[in-house]
């Protein structure tokens, strides 16, 4: 199959809704790719007389007004998303000045799953692709970069990356031989959709976001959600795959300093914005002319990470966003002049396809022997005698080695040398035979002599502390009897004696266990020597002793980790939740498994009624073709193979009415049992806070902090319940929407983990400002995710309530 040809980046333009559509100045063409500005406001009259004087005229590929994000997925992005299945690189950004709904393009609104935007729907059709294609495996990975105030940021890292520090968090960004890599960024593994949307939900909870005038949550940074696709043929024993990546670029809203009213930090970061989103236009300026052989990519990061991903290989749509209020017109001019230069870059998709290693090793091995064989043939016909083309034996390689021995020690006086491996072979040997006899020569030295190395100053400090006298200050090496080298003796005063043995041995058994005692002692002598022994250990070990009260004391004070704690408590007093809760579950199994068999049972009876559909069709056709007969009572009379039909039908619709509203019945059990699970889970968390509470944590603030530095319940609790009732409610409302399971699941879960995160946060903001510690400024919060940061929060999103 041909892949795409070469063309140019795609560009769509897309108008958010809006109060007031200035239509005086704005005119989509009804090509639906034309758009027409207006500098100054036509009057009525005016614009239906004469004269219009057109300022700007613009044409983009398509114009996506008041449009669904269905719409913008399938015009936009689905095409790029099935190439880079089949192993293109494909880019889709937005761009648009702040609050044209970027993000909502590219996320969606993440409380509503119909308005779910390209990343999910991405995430969603790759993997019912991947699931429907039986003839190749595919590996997906998912990464999702920031670039914030020119930093770069992991939203996916769980572990702050090493030397990482205000300035610099880690990353970096390096070209090999034309592909951009980030050095540093994690790339998770995914097999499911679910999993991929949690790692899309989590990356949102850490991205950096603002408020300002125009728009009440600003995306603060540039992100970059990158989905790389690893394919293979599964039956094919090709050594290539393809190893694409899919970027989806929500780029930061370029914005006026004057109009987003931006002070302090939002300003700090608008410059940042602005000043990349400029690097990114002259880069792209300097793609769309075919003249100029070099574009500066490394004036930003943005530019930098984008080098591979516009243009070139890489198959690059753009939704160009704009505001279409006549307040906005500028930057609606703005936007589309950069989409106008985009749509002149050049694209050449091509496949990367790369070479699997082993199967390549594979393929080599294989030609190798046949070339042997060939080699061999090529022998037998030139009558070529005593050459074997096969690799050394264990045993010729054993001869080779006796050889050079041989030779070494002066018994042989030549080596025969039939072909290269041979000499291959001698070389080695020669060198394990220098070798062996280098080793064999220091450890009959060291038997003799004590060796030290003249060149460290500690072996030769303890040498002669240790009373070794040096042969000379060259030799270092030690000699006490004046005929030759030796060890020497060891002063008598540094000998331990026998008692002091024996001391130091009952002393640890002691030490071991301070009551042990010989059985067969009487008890006098028994309580007397207990008493000296104690008193002698006492003495002795009384810093010890301290150390290991206050250090049992410590462990004491210490609560185990909440893991093991919450396993010792199902098995404990939890232990009657903890069954209901694991009954409930394999209830709520059982009837997921019922759900899907019935599902399918219902599909097979739905085929069979369409069959026997046609073949009454068919049947009637054949009776009304023939003419019809009708008794005395006027009803029409049919055979029995009709008749049987008819039934049948009637038969299969029944059962199909009665087994569709048992899997209407088994869809409200299903929710019903979650609801039930999720209860108990509940519930179990909260009686085992309690406990872990009453029995290991003591009063006061820091009772809510275990040993792993985690924070306990009593935050998360007060959040919870709301939590468990928002979740119920999402069950419900999605009961009739199966498909939007994964979604809803993945961003319940991310729900869940920011309102402990922000509780967290609260928690350590109230405990910093009442201790009155350092700054309070939020930017200087790690706690939960450790990369998370909050650039800028909305107000009131950190008050201490
Ligand atoms: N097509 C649309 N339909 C419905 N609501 C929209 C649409 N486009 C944008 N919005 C709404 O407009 C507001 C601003 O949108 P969004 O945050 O996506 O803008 P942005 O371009 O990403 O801005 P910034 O650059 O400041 O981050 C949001 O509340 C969003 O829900």
């Amino acid at each position: 199959m041909p892949g795409p040809r070469p063309t140019k980046v795609k560009v769509y333009l897309r108008s958010r809704p809006c109060e007031k559509f200035a239509d005086e100045m704005i005119e989509f063409g009804s090509d639906g790719k034309s758009v027409n500005i207006y500098n100054k406001k036509r009057t009525n009259s005016q614009a239906y007389v004469n004269n219009q004087i057109t300022d700007w005229s613009f044409k983009v590929d398509g114009i996506l007004h008041n449009v669904s994000q269905e719409t913008i997925y399938d015009h936009v992005v689905k095409e790029i998303a099935l190439n880079v299945l089949d192993g293109y690189n494909g880019t889709v950004m937005c761009y648009g000045q702040t609050g044209a709904g970027k993000t909502f393009s590219m996320t969606g609104a993440t409380e509503n799953y119909q308005q779910r935007g390209i990343i999910p729907r991405t995430i969603q059709h790759l993997f019912k692709e991947i699931h429907n294609n039986q003839d190749r495996s595919y590996t997906v990975r998912i990464g999702y970069l920031e670039i914030y105030n020119e930093q770069l940021f992991d939203l996916l890292s769980t572990v702050p990356l090493q030397n990482a520090s205000e300035f610099n968090t880690g990353l970096s960004i390096f070209d090999d031989r034309g592909d951009v890599f980030v050095k540093g960024l994690t790339y998770q593994l995914c097999s499911t959709e679910e999993e991929a949307l949690n790692l899309l939900f989590e990356g949102e909870t850490n991205r950096s976001i603002g408020a300002h005038v125009l728009n009440k949550e600003s995306s603060r940074s540039h992100c970059i959600f990158t989905i790389r696709v690893e394919s293979k043929p599964i039956s094919s024993s090709s050594d290539k795959y393809t190893l694409s990546k899919l970027n989806l670029v929500d780029l930061a809203g370029s914005e006026r300093l004057a109009k987003t009213q931006s002070q302090g930090i939002t300003q700090k970061e608008a410059q940042y914005i602005n000043k990349s989103l400029s690097f990114l236009e002259q880069a792209v300026i300097g793609l769309s002319d075919s003249k100029k052989s070099f574009v500066q990519f490394r004036q930003s990061k943005l530019t930098h990470i984008l080098k591979d991903s516009i243009g070139g290989n890489c198959m690059t749509r753009m939704i160009a966003n704009i505001w279409p209020e006549g307040r906005h017109m500028e930057e609606t001019v703005s936007t589309l002049r950069f989409a106008s230069r985009m749509m002149n870059v050049t694209v050449e998709p091509a496949v990367n396809e790369v070479i699997d290693p082993m199967r390549m090793m594979q393929k080599l091995d294989q030609e190798v022997k046949m070339l042997r064989q060939e080699l061999a043939m090529h022998d037998t016909l030139t009558n070529t005698k005593g050459h074997s083309h096969e690799p050394l034996s264990e045993h010729q390689l054993f001869e080779i080695e006796n050889q050079c021995r041989r030779y070494i020690e002066g018994s042989l006086d030549e080596i025969e040398i039939v072909n290269v491996r041979q000499i291959k072979a001698s070389f080695s040997a020669f060198r394990r035979i220098c070798k062996l006899m280098e080793r064999d020569v220091e450890t009959r030295l060291r038997e003799k002599y004590a060796l030290i190395d003249k060149n460290n100053v500690d072996e030769i400090a303890e040498a002669q502390k240790a009373g070794y006298t040096l042969a000379d200050d060259s030799s270092l090496v030690g000699e006490t009897d004046g005929q030759g080298f030796g060890l020497g003796y060891a002063p008598k005063d540094s000998r331990v004696s026998k008692n002091d043995l024996l001391k130091i041995t009952k002393k640890n058994r002691l030490k071991a266990n301070p009551k042990s005692s010989s059985p067969v002692m009487d008890q006098k002598n028994k309580s007397s020597i207990q008493k000296e022994d104690k008193k002698d250990y006492a003495k002795e070990t009384s810093g010890n002793l301290t150390q290991n009260s206050k250090d049992q004391f410590q462990r004491l004070s210490t609560p185990p980790s909440k893991n093991a704690a919450f396993e010792e408590f199902k098995s404990e007093r939890g232990n009657e939740i903890n069954r209901i809760w694991n009954e409930n579950k394999d209830i709520l199994s059982s009837k997921r498994r019922q759900y899907s068999d019935l599902a399918h049972k219902i599909n097979e009876t739905k085929s069979l009624i369409d069959q026997t559909r046609s073949e009454v069709d068919r049947k009637r056709n054949e009776r009304l073709a023939l003419g019809e007969f009708v008794n005395e009572m006027g009803e029409t009379i049919i055979d029995e193979e009709e008749f049987g039909l008819i039934k049948k039908l009637q038969d299969l619709k029944a059962r199909y009415r009665d087994d569709f509203d048992r899997w209407r019945e088994l869809k409200a059990e299903i929710v019903y049992c979650q609801n039930l699970v999720e209860q108990c889970r509940q519930r179990l968390i909260q009686e085992f806070d309690a406990w872990y509470n009453e029995i290991y944590l003591s009063s006061g603030l820091y009772a809510n902090k275990d040993q792993d530095g985690n924070y306990g319940s009593a935050v998360f609790r007060q959040y919870e319940d709301a939590v468990e009732k928002f979740e119920r409610m999402q069950i419900e409302n999605m009961s009739n929407e199966m498909e939007s399971l994964p979604y809803n699941t993945a961003r319940n879960r991310t729900e869940k983990r920011r309102t402990y995160n922000d509780a967290m946060e609260r928690s350590a903001h109230h405990y910093i400002s009442s201790a009155g510690y350092g700054s309070t400024t939020p930017h200087t919060y790690q706690l939960g995710t450790p990369m998370r940061r909050i650039a800028n929060p909305p107000p009131g999103k950190l008050t201490v309530s």
